[in-house]
């Protein structure tokens, strides 16, 4: 039996190019983007996979970007599951800001603070450990059972939603999984045994 999970982050967002603090607001993929899932779903297909059921967000980038995989690996009517559990983690007051000038105003430390501690939230929003706190009864409710039960999962989230499922997954501390950082676009294929033990992570950058 194939316990399979494939998790990928959504490629580059127009708020991205413009490196704005983006959070729950929702602008879609740019060409970049584009072709970042395009190259995603190339690479999958070229190692023969596919998939039995997939899981996104409720974001439009990273809808976007299943979609643009599915139909590289020509499974565009794959069975589809959209949930807001997956979004990335809430930026509130910060969302839309530039993260430069976010700098220039509180400094370096603060918004580093704000972007890569684990329980300190920025003003309005949610930190790492609270987005994990909705993603995580999610996945073990809905879709680590799908993998268990057999089923090909793959998922198309977002940086934090996703570093929140890669901690508990991998077993990473706070301070570990803050100090990873997932690139847009590339996917990262987990297998499983019958234990839900991982035996195999591959990350396929490009
Ligand atoms: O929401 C955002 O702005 C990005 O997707 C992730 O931001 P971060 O790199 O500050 O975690």
């Amino acid at each position: 039996m194939d316990r399979l999970l494939v998790l990928c982050r959504h490629g580059q967002s127009e708020w991205n190019k413009l490196n704005l603090f983006t959070g729950w607001k929702d602008p879609d993929l740019t060409d970049k983007g584009v072709a970042e899932a395009q190259a995603a779903g190339r690479r999958l297909k070229a190692l023969g996979l596919g998939f039995d059921k997939a899981y996104t967000s409720a974001l439009t980038r990273a809808q976007h970007t299943l979609k643009l995989i599915l139909g590289e690996l020509g499974q565009s009517d794959l069975e589809t599951v959209k949930d807001q559990a997956l979004n990335e983690r809430d930026y509130g007051d910060l969302a839309g800001l530039n993260k430069d000038d976010a700098r220039a105003k509180w400094g370096d430390e603060q918004v580093k603070i704000w972007r890569r501690s684990y329980d300190i939230p920025p003003p309005g929003g949610e930190s790492l450990k609270d987005t994990a706190q909705r993603v995580l009864p999610y996945f073990d409710t809905h879709i680590m059972p799908d993998v268990m039960a057999g089923k090909r999962i793959i998922v198309a989230a977002h940086g934090n939603s996703l570093r929140a499922l890669i901690m508990k997954l991998e077993g990473l501390t706070g301070e570990q999984i803050i100090a990873r950082e997932l690139a847009t676009g590339v996917p990262i294929v987990y297998r499983f045994d019958e234990t839900g033990a991982i035996v195999e992570r591959t990350d396929l950058a490009a």
